[in-house]
């Protein structure tokens, strides 16, 4: 049987606003991801899956449950786990080779380890010849190219990402997207991926988890039975196409009923308003 390298345990998150009121963000999230495995998460806006990213990355505390990473309980941030976001966040003030070879360095790894896996990864992303290069004169594909590699130079348990590729025009991001592939591929890694794009996540996808509306949990987890390495062609399959159509299905039950839950937080406003003002005039 696979190894289970991320457990999500009835994962929840309720967020306290400044007034007090308090946002259930998620509830009762359960997931396995094995080794190697590239899972994908959908689903419609706000139902969450940011909040579950960051909570796997460290970056903020569930309320409730646990996530455990190679049998160990996460408590906070670690080089252990990758993460690449859709705005660019590379050192401005570094060169390509230096963002890369930066979290190395600050482990204490060898000038020669660094050079080595560096010069790997450039090569990987296809960016030999910009080692010396700064982001500024980079163009967007280019600069997520440099933050994949500085994610997976610290050889993460796992990668995640959160829209990466939101920001890219559309022949850019599938060519990202065919990129990141081929190195998940080759390099075996664990990725967890966040976007809205349905065709991104299937291409990339070894599962998709659709989440439900707030409070958000994987509402289905759609295996997506495409072997590797995939081309680009496997887009308009019919497979492809069908599987796009029930999660595209799924999706939209879900954002309906967000609209109906705004809909009605509008009608529920209004009628206080009307009884305060029954009270004030009547
Ligand atoms: N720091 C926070 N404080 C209060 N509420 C928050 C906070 N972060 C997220 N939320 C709320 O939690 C819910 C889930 O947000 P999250 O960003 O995870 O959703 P999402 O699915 O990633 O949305 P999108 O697809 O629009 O990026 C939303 O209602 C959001 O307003």
């Amino acid at each position: 049987m696979a190894e289970k390298k991320l457990i999500i345990e009835n994962v929840s998150k309720v967020f306290h606003t400044p007034g007090g009121h308090p946002i259930e963000a998620l509830t009762d999230v359960n997931a396995y991801v094995e080794e190697g495995e590239f899972v994908t998460i959908v689903g419609t806006s706000g139902c969450g899956k940011s909040t579950l990213l960051r909570i796997v990355a460290g970056l903020d505390a569930p309320s409730g449950g646990r996530i455990l990473l190679d049998g160990r309980e996460v408590g906070g941030p670690g080089a252990d786990r990758g993460m690449v976001f859709q705005s660019y966040t590379l050192y401005e003030w570094l060169t390509v080779y230096d963002n890369i070879a930066f979290g190395m360095r600050l482990r204490g790894a060898s000038p020669s380890e660094i050079h080595d896996k560096v010069r790997f990864l450039i090569d990987k992303v296809g960016l030999a010849g910009f080692d010396d290069v700064y982001p500024r004169f980079l163009s967007g594909g280019m600069k997520q190219r440099v933050a994949i590699a500085r994610a997976m130079a610290n050889d993460p348990k796992i990668l995640l990402l959160d829209e990466p590729f939101g920001a890219l025009d559309a022949q850019t991001r599938t060519i990202m997207q065919e990129l990141l592939l081929q190195v998940a591929e080759e390099q075996k890694i664990t990725v967890l991926f966040v976007t809205h794009d349905i065709d991104e996540a299937i291409f990339l996808g070894d599962a998709v988890y659709v989440m439900s509306f707030r409070p958000g949990t994987i509402k289905e987890e759609v295996k997506i039975d495409v072997p590797h390495p995939r081309d680009h062609e496997v887009r308009t399959s019919p497979f492809f196409t069908e599987i796009k159509r029930r999660i595209t299905q799924s999706i939209r039950e879900e954002t309906l009923k967000a609209v109906e839950a705004s809909d009605a937080s509008a009608r529920g406003l209004s009628r206080r308003g009307r009884s305060w003002l029954a009270r004030l005039f009547g």
